[in-house]
């Protein structure tokens, strides 16, 4: 056996596979983007047969880059983009409806009613999350309402769901497996996480069969084995996490107290709290961070729907920048004077503030705003999110000290000036590590430890490189100023 481990990262915009070879370096990779499609204002939906091509292309390409064969990859982890589920036929493999991806609000309406009945807190207890949109069940049960016989077809256990992690399995195993793993169960909306089990009574009000919803695994366990035909020879798929716990994984936030935050086209910040469930009374997610030899490892997780995405705003939307790497230098010429905040309320408000209706406002404009203005309040206002989320945090859980060091990835901490502004507004030190693509990483830990070929988690922590920190170095009556300013205009943004 060698200790060659594949990651497939199934994002919300592209898919990456990664290979790395046996001393956790990449050995090669493939990267695909496949079509958003937005079929009405606030609903947005992914074709799963595009996400299945581009599965398949970026396998071969990276094992190409690598100059590998199938037959040298020890084991395979999936990570994938959370909440967004899909139903198809058991028989055909055939998905019923396009899969209805976690930025889609369709199911607001539901959420209320189901909050005019008074049923968050059942919800809220049982699940950790709260009734927004965002979550897989209430689109599980749209889908189930809206295609024609789906429901009956359901209860004869013609149809199965799941998230992207399980339709993937589905295929890869040539419909021998429907499995998923306990952290993207574990953002479902129908999923116990004090018990680890599938909730009857939330099954039950929002009607769906609990036989077409997957077995729950631990994060590393046999999820079954590829199809030869696929990549010329089978692997065992041995990893399973939702990306943001891959990320978790991945970045060895394995202690209690440990904090990542990835900045993508969102921003998803996890603190580990180890075996303490803690219920969050600031609106913040209790999740599961992971399970692993069946012992639960919880996260207190806050979520944030614009991040990256305010750059992109900057670059499509307004066009004061070419590239996404021009914003850092544009918002360092920014006049000190001018105290101009953008709220990225674009999609509605996530983590601590869970408004669906509010919508984005930029504050304090003078004759003098212009771009420079504008791309400091965009990248500002990333920093000034997860230091709301940070102050949730620590008022929640008395782990989360005020020496709580934060690791970041994603594409956006690729800005320097972002990443410094980060630090300052935190108080808190940022830690960059060498590798970033900390999310495949995670998923090929958990196959490839699971397979024997990789270290346990105590020496994989080890081997986690820092490549730069940044040390807050602003001025405290600075800071209050700029967080004064911060709180203001997101209190003239929400919509009650
Ligand atoms: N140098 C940069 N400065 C600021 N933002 C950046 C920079 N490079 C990339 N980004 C932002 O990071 C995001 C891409 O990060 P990525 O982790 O690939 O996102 P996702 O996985 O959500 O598609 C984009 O929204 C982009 O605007
Ligand atoms: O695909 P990403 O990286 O934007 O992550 C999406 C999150 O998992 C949504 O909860």
């Amino acid at each position: 056996m060698t200790g060659y481990i594949l990651a497939i990262d199934q994002g919300t915009t592209s898919t990456r596979a990664i290979l790395f070879d046996g001393e956790m370096k990449l050995a090669g990779s493939g990267q695909k983007e496949f079509t958003q499609h937005y079929p009405a204002s606030g609903w947005v939906e992914h074709d799963p047969e595009d996400i299945w091509a581009s599965v398949v292309t970026t396998v071969k390409a990276a094992l190409k880059k690598a100059g590998r064969n199938a037959s040298e990859v020890a084991a395979l982890g999936i990570t994938n983009q959370r909440e967004t589920v899909v139903i198809w036929d058991r028989a055909t493999g055939k998905p019923i409806h396009n899969a209805i991806v976690w930025q889609d609000r369709r199911t607001a309406p539901l959420c209320q009613k189901l909050k005019n009945q008074g049923l968050e807190k059942t919800f809220t207890k049982k699940t950790g999350l709260l009734l927004d949109p965002y979550f897989s069940g209430t689109k599980i049960a749209w889908m189930l309402d809206k295609v024609k016989g789906a429901r009956k077809r359901a209860e004869k256990g013609e149809l199965l769901a799941g998230t992207i992690d399980s339709f993937l399995i589905w295929r890869l195993t040539g419909g021998k497996v429907h499995a998923t793993d306990a952290t993207n169960a574990s953002r479902t909306l129908v999923y116990n996480i004090a018990e680890n089990a599938w909730d009857d009574e939330l099954l039950d009000i929002l009607n769906i069969p609990a036989k077409m919803l997957p077995e729950v695994k631990d994060c590393a366990d046999d999820f079954g084995i590829t199809e030869k035909n696929l990549f010329g020879a089978e692997i065992r798929i041995l990893g399973v996490a939702g990306d943001q716990h891959a990320a978790t994984i991945g970045q060895a936030c394995f202690e209690p107290g440990m904090m990542k935050s990835t900045y993508g086209t969102g921003c998803f910040a996890l603190l580990n709290t180890g075996s303490d469930l803690v219920r969050s009374k600031n609106r913040l997610l209790t999740t599961i961070a992971y399970r692993l030899n069946g012992k639960t490892t919880y996260a207190l997780e806050g979520s944030i729907f614009i991040a990256g995405a305010a750059v992109q705003w900057l670059r499509d939307g307004i066009k004061v920048i070419g590239k996404a790497e021009q914003s850092g230098k544009l918002a360092n010429e920014a006049d000190p004077t001018q105290n101009v905040y953008l709220v990225p309320a674009f999609v509605g408000l996530g983590a601590p503030h869970w408004d669906a209706e509010a919508r984005g406002a930029i504050f304090g404009l003078t004759r003098n705003s212009g771009p420079a203005e504008f791309a400091r309040a965009a990248l500002e206002a990333v920093a000034y999110q997860t230091r709301d989320l940070l102050d949730a945090m620590r008022k929640d859980w008395k782990g989360a000290s005020a020496k709580t060091v934060l690791r970041v990835d994603g594409g956006m901490v690729a800005s320097d000036w972002t990443m410094q502004r980060l630090a300052d507004i935190l108080d808190a030190p940022v830690d960059r590590p060498t590798i970033l693509e900390t999310t495949a990483l995670g998923a090929a830990w958990l196959a490839g430890s699971k397979a024997g070929a990789w270290p346990d988690a105590r020496k994989f922590a080890k081997s986690w490189a820092l490549e730069r920190r940044f040390q807050p170095d602003m001025d405290g009556s600075v800071r209050a100023a700029k967080l004064a300013g911060w709180r203001d205009a997101v209190r003239r943004t929400l919509s009650v």
